[in-house]
């Protein structure tokens, strides 16, 4: 469990962090979402204590990280996958991790498989590819076996293979009953990724929101519908709809439903050719939602 509380950074007079408050809760991916300098990698950093809040706290499993005795074997993070030494090796790079909190050997061989690097690690980190990097990123994530695990925007640069991986990898680590924050600033991504949303923009809140209750919410509920027949828009108006007719003669339905539409076409003996509900795309909403704080920057 990861808990902010009036969580607050400044730069001079810049407000990266604005009073913060949430929970992340375990057994479920945590999508953190905001736009390019909304904030989410000063959160991330202060919540593993590289950069300290101007006010207010985080808490990782009900402590400050620097509370923590054995940090990685309670919160893993991947910030910055290039954050690379170039001449060692990838599981040089591990097993200098290992030591400073008494991990087995076997531990690095066991992330080294499950992320797929069990080969590459012998070789130099200057040649990774960024794939390869953001894989042993995550590998160092995991080493401790830790209970809360924060990435960074981890699919950043991947390809198709490598997205699907990590989205594979996240879910089953929810699973295992692990709390797993992830950030992105693609609402896309998110929406298939994450069971939970927390967005932000200026370094605010925005939502606090499962995905379906987000798209529940921004359920627009207009309607499409095309007619050959030209009576359609008067027999719809007056049963109190408004209608939108666009270039090529479809209409644009608000106020009643797909299902009372095709009521009135049946009264009226008139033809339908479509009728398609349309609900708001969750990244129409999440534009919606981040509009401000995009424009701000
Ligand atoms: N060390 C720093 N010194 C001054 N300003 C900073 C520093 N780090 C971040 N900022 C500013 O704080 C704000 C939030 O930045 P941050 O990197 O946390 O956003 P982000 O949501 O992670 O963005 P991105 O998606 O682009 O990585 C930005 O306005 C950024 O310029």
């Amino acid at each position: 469990m990861i808990e902010l509380d009036a969580l607050t950074k400044r730069y001079g007079g810049t407000v990266a962090v604005d009073g913060l408050t949430f929970t992340v809760k375990p057994g479920r991916v945590t999508g953190f979402l905001g736009p390019n300098g909304a904030g989410k990698s000063t959160t991330m950093r202060m919540i593993v204590g590289l950069d300290r809040p101007t006010s207010g706290a985080a808490t990782v499993n009900g402590r400050p990280y620097a509370a923590l005795r054995s940090p990685l074997r309670h919160v893993g993070a991947m910030l910055d996958a290039s954050q690379l030494h170039k001449g060692r090796s990838g599981y040089a790079h591990l097993h200098a991790l290992a030591e400073t909190h008494r991990i087995p050997r076997s531990r690095i061989t066991e992330v080294l498989d499950l992320v797929g690097m069990s080969t590459a690690a012998r070789r130099r980190a200057g040649g990774y590819s960024l794939g390869m990097s953001q894989r042993l990123g995550i590998a160092a994530a995991l080493l401790g076996d830790p209970e809360v695990v924060i990435l960074d925007e981890p699919v950043n640069g991947l390809d198709p293979d490598g997205v699907l991986w990590i989205r594979t990898l996240l879910r089953d680590l929810a699973d295992e009953g692990r709390t797993v924050l992830v950030s992105s600033h693609l609402m896309s991504e998110m929406a298939v990724t994450a069971e939970h949303l927390l967005i932000i923009g200026r370094g605010r809140l925005l939502a606090d929101t499962g995905v379906d209750e987000l798209i529940d919410r921004v359920q627009v509920g207009s309607v499409l519908v095309r007619s050959p027949d030209s009576g359609l828009t008067d027999a719809l108006t007056r049963r109190g709809a408004s209608v939108e007719t666009d270039a090529t003669g479809a209409l644009t339905v608000r106020g009643l439903t797909a299902a009372e539409i095709g009521d009135v076409a049946r009264d009226e003996r008139l033809a339908l050719t479509e009728l398609t509900p349309h609900r708001a795309s969750l990244e129409e909403a999440y534009m919606d939602l981040t509009r401000e704080a995009v424009e701000y920057a």
